[in-house]
């Protein structure tokens, strides 16, 4: 029989009860039974989903208040020293406000400390907590949890299979603190403690557990890929069978190695690595399992059942009951239940499966090769077959006008008509700015009265007048401060979005929208990815109005804030019927007029954002020129239809972009503003080597924090990036936008960044 499962669900809950229930118990509305209530609850529904829909194995592992990485450096007891924790790692329970102290800082109890260190899970949404590794440091088994769950769901009846992030993924997401070494000495003793889980796992009874390696997908050292052997060699000696799980990718130079792992079972991603396939069936073991990961876990797309009926026949024929099927990764990157979505129309919602629904599509899909199909299997067959037909043949995805438009596309359109150079001339003779022009990012503090008036005008209790009349309010109360703290280029303040591509795509034809598909971006926080299901257009200009009202409350010139094609792309669930590129350029199309037309309007100055420029790269190395060629040429399709004397900015944060500066260069917008300043403008060195020719505003405080910067320190990072850059070329701002902060907190941090630039303007003029 083809046994199913699954790499992991969703544990944020379809309604979001586990952010409710952490944010209450951190804010001491809720106490730790409470919180670890629902928790339990939660787990409890999750594995009976599982169950009910028929999978063999519930998946025992993939809980977490926090994150799932931050669980195993809690496992293994990798708490960094300043967090205080020396009598629950010597006890060997490292506690759960610990770990909410590492995460973020602080816990309800505990004393505060600096918070570890978030970053994205390979090219996913997805943040987590970096471990933090030393020389020498010593790893012991320093929480129970995990055992505790086995339990929990032994005891609930269900057949466990456990999951967990594999020893080399671990250390390959860490990071050294301190002095530089080499992370693989601290293998052994790592693989020590995951022996003595295992051992213990087998003693619970648990037959199966699954290793999360993904990062056998990416370019891997040749030492890391000799520590792979090593580590299973040690770790197959555990009484229990073990599966390395791949995902996200194809295996690439790493297949050998992953199929010569001494393990029971692989998984890989047949979905992002089709043509892998059979290479990894070739060289498996007479008696390996093969988990072929064949629904898209990354999307929310319907899978073609009777498509991957027919292609995994064959497979099934050569491997018999050594096929396993499961989504291609964890279901924590989509939403939880597409049932829940009364808004979405019907059509569109049958071209959909969310985490819930993808259940069934691999339960279906194992029993359509097993030839045990129940009535329910041929009745998902058939109606995945109409709804994917429907979608094919659709008006609604396939538009000749944006086809016609994009088809003819002139290279001449995605470069602007003048160089650098010139424009500087004409920008300069237009807008007349200081030396260290001052400017922001784009929004201002998103206070609760301002969420408040948007939940009321979803909700239709506030109409679209009075709700219009409250976002004027707002901008001009942010305009009017910008005009006391002296600003040189003020913006709005984006008070009217809910989120930088939530605004967007509610203004373009080809997404839609839903109700509770939240995805968890790190901890508590969640996102809700437009879905872009067609052909985009914009069928009306979509932040003009704002700007043009902004525009009239200054004389001096007010910067237009658009999110650019690339962002949008990548923090939406796209269509899979066409290449990403495709409706990226789409995307470059409908923004290029919106800039054409807030130039029109009067705005001489347009921020293009980019923050998910870098996160866009793919995981190989190999395959990122490929990628940028396309992200730089839509950026520039979308900011090219201007006169030179309209500026264009661009802006970025959240990653490090030296090994992309080329790509940044070529993007040619007038003013790049960036985070630098975690950084100690670090990043400025990549940029004098590259010579890059436009002008630059590092971000000259972190506005993550609600520290106030000061003047002289904020003059001190300018005039190191004085060393690289010209001063005709700098300019002065925070690293990112402000909508987190509030108000007490902005005011004098930007009255201190306007006093560095006086100062900067004096000594430098
Ligand atoms: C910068 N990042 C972004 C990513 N993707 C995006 N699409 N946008 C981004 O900005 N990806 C990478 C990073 C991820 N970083 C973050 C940072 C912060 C959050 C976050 O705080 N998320 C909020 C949700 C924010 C939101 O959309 N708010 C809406 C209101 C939403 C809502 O429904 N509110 C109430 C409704 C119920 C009621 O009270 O009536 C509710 O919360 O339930 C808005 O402002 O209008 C979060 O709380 O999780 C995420 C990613
Ligand atoms: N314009 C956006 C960029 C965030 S990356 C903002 O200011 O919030
Ligand atoms: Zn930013």
């Amino acid at each position: 029989m083809t046994v199913s499962h699954i790499l992991g669900y969703p544990r944020i809950g379809a309604q979001r009860e586990l952010k409710k229930a952490t944010e209450a118990y951190w804010k001491g509305d809720q106490d730790r039974e409470a919180l670890e209530y629902v928790g339990r609850d939660l787990r409890a529904r999750h594995w009976a989903a599982q169950r009910h829909a028929g999978l063999d194995w519930v998946s025992v592992g993939d809980f977490a208040f926090y994150d799932q990485v931050l669980n195993v450096s809690a496992l293994l007891g990798a708490v960094p020293e300043r967090f205080a924790a020396q009598q629950e790692l010597a006890a060997g329970d490292v506690s759960l406000d610990t770990t909410f102290r590492m995460a973020r800082g602080r816990a309800p109890s505990g004393t505060p400390a600096a918070a570890c260190e978030m970053t994205k899970y390979f090219d996913t949404n997805y943040h987590y907590l970096v471990p933090e590794l030393h020389e020498h440091q010593r790893f012991q088994l320093a929480s129970t949890r995990l055992f505790d769950e086995v339990d929990e769901a032994h005891q609930a009846g269900h057949s466990v299979k456990v999951t967990l992030t594999g020893p080399l993924t671990w250390l390959w997401l860490g990071k050294e603190k301190g002095q530089a070494f080499d992370r693989l000495t601290l293998l052994e003793e790592v693989v020590e403690v995951y022996g003595e889980v295992l051992n213990r796992l087998a003693a619970q009874g648990v037959e199966w557990v699954q290793l999360d390696e993904p990062a056998l997908v990416q370019d891997l050292p040749l030492a890391w890929q000799q520590a792979y052997e090593r580590a299973y060699h040690r770790l197959q000696a555990a009484p229990l069978k073990l599966m390395v799980a791949t995902y996200f990718g194809g295996l690439g130079d790493n297949l050998s190695l992953a199929t010569r792992l001494p393990v029971a079972g692989l998984h890989v991603d047949a979905v992002r690595a089709a043509d892998e396939l059979t290479h990894v069936i070739d060289r498996l073991g007479p008696h390996q399992v093969l988990s072929v990961g064949l629904v898209d876990g990354r999307n929310i797309w319907r899978a073609d059942l009777a498509a991957l009926w027919e292609r995994f026949m064959s497979v099934k024929v050569r491997l018999g009951n050594r096929l396993w099927l499961a989504p291609s990764c964890s279901l924590l990157h989509v939403p939880v239940d597409l049932a829940l979505e009364s808004d979405l129309d019907n059509q569109l919602k049958s071209w959909l499966a969310f985490a819930r629904q993808k259940l069934d599509e691999v339960v279906s899909l194992s029993r359509l090769l097993d030839n045990r199909a129940t009535a329910e299997d041929e009745t998902r067959l058939d109606a995945a077959t109409r709804a994917l037909d429907e979608r094919r043949d659709s008006e609604r995805t396939c538009r000749k006008t944006v086809r016609a438009r994009l088809a003819a596309i002139q290279l001449a359109d995605s470069a602007r008509s003048s160089a650098y150079a010139q424009r500087a001339l004409a920008q300069r003779r237009k807008l007349d700015l200081p030396l260290f022009p001052t400017t922001t990012i784009g929004s201002f503090p998103q206070t609760q009265d301002i969420r408040a008036a948007r939940r009321a005008f979803k909700a239709k209790t506030l109409g679209r007048e009075a709700y219009e009349a409250r976002m004027r309010e707002e901008i001009a109360y942010s305009v009017a401060r910008q005009e006391a703290l002296e600003l040189d280029i003020p913006v709005h303040g984006e008070a009217e979005r809910n989120d930088m591509v939530e605004y967007f795509g509610e203004r373009l034809e080809g997404f839609a929208f839903t109700r509770f598909g939240w995805v968890q971006s790190y901890g508590s926080r969640c996102v809700k990815p437009p879905v872009i299901y067609g052909d985009v257009s914009r069928p009306a200009p979509m932040t003009v109005r704002w700007s043009e009202y902004a525009q009239t409350l200054t004389d001096k010139p007010m910067k237009g804030m658009l999110t650019g094609p690339v962002t949008i792309l990548h923090w939406s669930f796209v269509r899979d019927d066409q290449p990403r590129e495709t409706t990226c350029r789409q995307i470059a199309l409908a923004l290029r007029d919106e800039v054409v037309d807030l130039e029109r309007a009067g705005i001489s100055i347009i921020q293009i954002d980019e923050p998910a420029l870098r996160e866009g790269l793919p995981l190989r190395q190999g395959q990122w020129q490929a990628y940028l060629n396309w992200a730089v040429e839509c950026f520039k399709l979308s900011a090219s239809g201007v006169r030179d004397e309209t500026q264009i900015h661009t802006h970025m944060c959240y990653s490090e972009f030296n090994d992309i500066i080329g790509a940044i260069a070529a993007l040619d917008a007038d003013v790049i503003t960036i985070e630098t300043s975690r950084s100690d403008m670090e990043l400025l060195a990549a940029f004098q080597d590259f010579a890059y020719p436009n002008e630059i505003g590092p971000g000259v405080y972190d506005i993550h924090t609600p520290n106030i910067p000061e003047v002289a320190w904020m003059v001190q990072l300018m005039e190191k990036a004085l060393e690289k850059i010209p001063a005709e070329r700098l300019w002065v701002n925070p690293d990112c936008g402000l909508k987190t902060r509030h108000w007490e907190e902005v005011e004098p941090a930007l009255a201190n960044m306007v006093e560095a630039a006086k100062v900067l303007r004096k000594r430098y003029a």
